[in-house]
C-alpha cells in the first residue's frame, strides 16, 4: 500500500475542536485528511463520514452540489455526539479531478446530467477507489463505524475492505433548488437512497 501517516495536529473548528491526521499516498502525490474527535478506537462504532473532496461545495460555496452542506452536518454530528471520524479523501470530482468536473459542469450546463457529462469526457460515472481507507483506519485503531451516507457504494466499499458499518445513517441536506437535478440524478442513476422529503435538520 502507497498511504503513509504523516503527523497529527489540533484543528479548532465553530462545531468543536478537531483531531487532524495527514496521510499521504506516494502513488500519485495526493494529501489526505483525516479529522478525529474523542477516542475513536476499540470496539464501540465510530460515527464516521467518507467525504470526497470537493472545493467548490466545501470551500467556494457552491449551490451546485450537496458537499458543502454535508460536511458541516457531519461535523456538527460528530461534535454533538463527542466521538466521530471524517475522512476526508482528495478524490475531487468523483475521482476524476478539479479541472475535469469543470468541464462536465460546463456540459451540465448545456443540457447533460452528471452521469452523461463525465462519461462524455471520457470517464467512469464514479471513479473513486475507497480501498486507499484501508491504512487509515488501522493507523487510528477504527474497528466499526456507523456510516453517514446515502450512497450505498460506500456501504459496500467499507465491506470490501473488511471494515464493518453496523448502521448507515441518513445523511440528507443542502437540497436547493440548483441541484435539484443533480439529486434526482444520483438518486436515479447512481442509486443514492434520497428521500423526496425536505431534508433533515441539521
Ligand atoms: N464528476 C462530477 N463530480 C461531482 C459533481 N458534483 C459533485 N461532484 C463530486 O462528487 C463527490 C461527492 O462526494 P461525497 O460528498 O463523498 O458524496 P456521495 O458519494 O455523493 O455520497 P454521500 O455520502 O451520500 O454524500 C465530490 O468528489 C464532488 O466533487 C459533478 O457534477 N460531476
Ligand atoms: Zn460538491
Amino acid at each position: 500500500m502507497t498511504i503513509r501517516y504523516v503527523e497529527s495536529s489540533r484543528l479548532p473548528t465553530p462545531w468543536g475542536t478537531f483531531e487532524m491526521h495527514g496521510f499521504e499516498d506516494s502513488a500519485n502525490n495526493k494529501e489526505h485528511v483525516v479529522l478525529t474527535m474523542g477516542d475513536v478506537r476499540g470496539e464501540e462504532p465510530v460515527l464516521a463520514r467518507i467525504h470526497s473532496e470537493c472545493l467548490t461545495g466545501d470551500a467556494l460555496f457552491s449551490l451546485r452540489c450537496d458537499c458543502g452542506a454535508q460536511l458541516q452536518a457531519a461535523m456538527h454530528k460528530i461534535a454533538i455526539a463527542g466521538r466521530g471520524v471524517i475522512f476526508y479523501l482528495r478524490q475531487e470530482g468523483r475521482g476524476i479531478g478539479l479541472l475535469n468536473k469543470i468541464r462536465a459542469y460546463k456540459l451540465q450546463d448545456c443540457g447533460a446530467d452528471t452521469v452523461e457529462a463525465n462519461e462524455a469526457l471520457g470517464f467512469g460515472a464514479d471513479m473513486r477507489d475507497y480501498s486507499i481507507l484501508k491504512p487509515m483506519i488501522e493507523q487510528l485503531q477504527i474497528q466499526k463505524i456507523r456510516l453517514m451516507t446515502n450512497n450505498p457504494r460506500k456501504v459496500k466499499a467499507m465491506k470490501d475492505i473488511g471494515l464493518p458499518v453496523v448502521e448507515r445513517i441518513a445523511h440528507q441536506t443542502g437540497r436547493n433548488p440548483h441541484n435539484a437535478k443533480y439529486l434526482q440524478t444520483k438518486k436515479g442513476k447512481l442509486g443514492h437512497i434520497l428521500s423526496d422529503e425536505a431534508d433533515e435538520e441539521s
